[in-house]
């Protein structure tokens, strides 16, 4: 897909992952919706973005993705002020840390909903322009986290949902693509640094140097995965070790 022009979202774009999402699409000419709870922080990099490409592609809405009614809402904005939407990163996520009931609805029920509602509005059948819809799981879809199993498990849903969907791209239009960082240095991460040194020990910041990636290349990642046209379905895994990539998984025999 060629992005310029083009209308994205991107859940929990305020900082972080998001934020360098958020950078990338306006920089390759996308319209950008920036859906994060951080009214403060998402308003400022709004700004950013709109007087550094003196433009005003940008825009911010608060929204809780655990809100059916702000995905909603979300969607319509994106629709009312750019006329269309063609790309839904569902990309934001919390540690299970303190409460990891909220960690499941935040991770997995929101990307599910937000990839519903999306749907609806992309498809062909619809009348839709059809699309793209990149979920932000992590390497921890692929292996376990020690320390972090729900957080693990709602990303391993997030894989077994997203790749549930190939068959929209013939259907419907929309390519539905998993992107797969490892650590990368976001306040999350760094909120979740104690919980590593007790799961894999004292050692663990030494050991984890090599698997640190920059927000930037996963960023990188999504664009690529936006503009190739033949990534359906693709699991694509961000790594310190590898760089970018595609996991192969097994292909099913039905
Ligand atoms: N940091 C890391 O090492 C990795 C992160 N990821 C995933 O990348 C995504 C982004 O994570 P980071 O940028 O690291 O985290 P972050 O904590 O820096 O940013 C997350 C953003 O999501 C927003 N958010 C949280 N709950 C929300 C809600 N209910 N509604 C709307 N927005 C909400 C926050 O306000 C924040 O702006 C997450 O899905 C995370 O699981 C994946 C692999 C590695
Ligand atoms: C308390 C646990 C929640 C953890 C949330 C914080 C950060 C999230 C990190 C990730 O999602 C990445 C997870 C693990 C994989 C990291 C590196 C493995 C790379 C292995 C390889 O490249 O082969």
């Amino acid at each position: 897909m060629k992005i310029e022009g083009k209308t994205a979202i991107v859940t929990g774009g305020a900082q972080g992952i998001g934020e360098q999402f958020c950078r990338a699409l306006v920089d390759h000419g996308a319209n950008v919706i920036i859906a994060d709870l951080k009214k403060q922080r998402g308003e400022d990099l709004c700004r950013e973005l709109n007087k550094q490409y003196r433009s005003n592609r940008a825009k911010f809405i608060q929204c809780d993705v655990t809100s059916k009614a702000d995905l909603q809402n979300t969607i319509h904005f994106a629709i009312k002020t750019f006329g269309r939407l063609d790309i839904l990163c569902n990309n934001a996520g919390v540690t299970e840390i303190g409460n990891w009931e909220k960690a499941i609805e935040i991770n997995f029920t929101s990307v599910i909903r937000g990839t519903k509602l999306a749907i609806e509005v992309m498809s062909t059948r619809n009348g839709g322009h059809g699309g793209v819809i990149i979920n932000t799981a992590s390497m921890g879809a692929i292996f376990p986290i020690m320390g972090g199993p729900v957080y693990s498990g709602t990303k391993f849903g997030v894989l077994g949902f997203s790749r549930s969907l190939s068959n929209l791209n013939a259907s419907d239009g929309i390519r539905v693509n998993v992107i797969c960082p490892a650590f990368v240095r976001t306040e999350m991460f760094e909120a979740s640094i104690p919980n590593y040194i007790d799961s894999y020990g004292n050692d663990f910041q030494k050991k984890m140097k090599k698997h640190i990636v920059s927000p930037v290349l996963v960023a990188r990642g999504m664009i690529q995965l936006v503009e190739d046209d033949t990534k359906n379905d693709a699991v694509m895994r961000v790594t310190g070790v590898r760089g970018i990539d595609y996991y192969k998984f097994q292909e099913s025999k039905l």
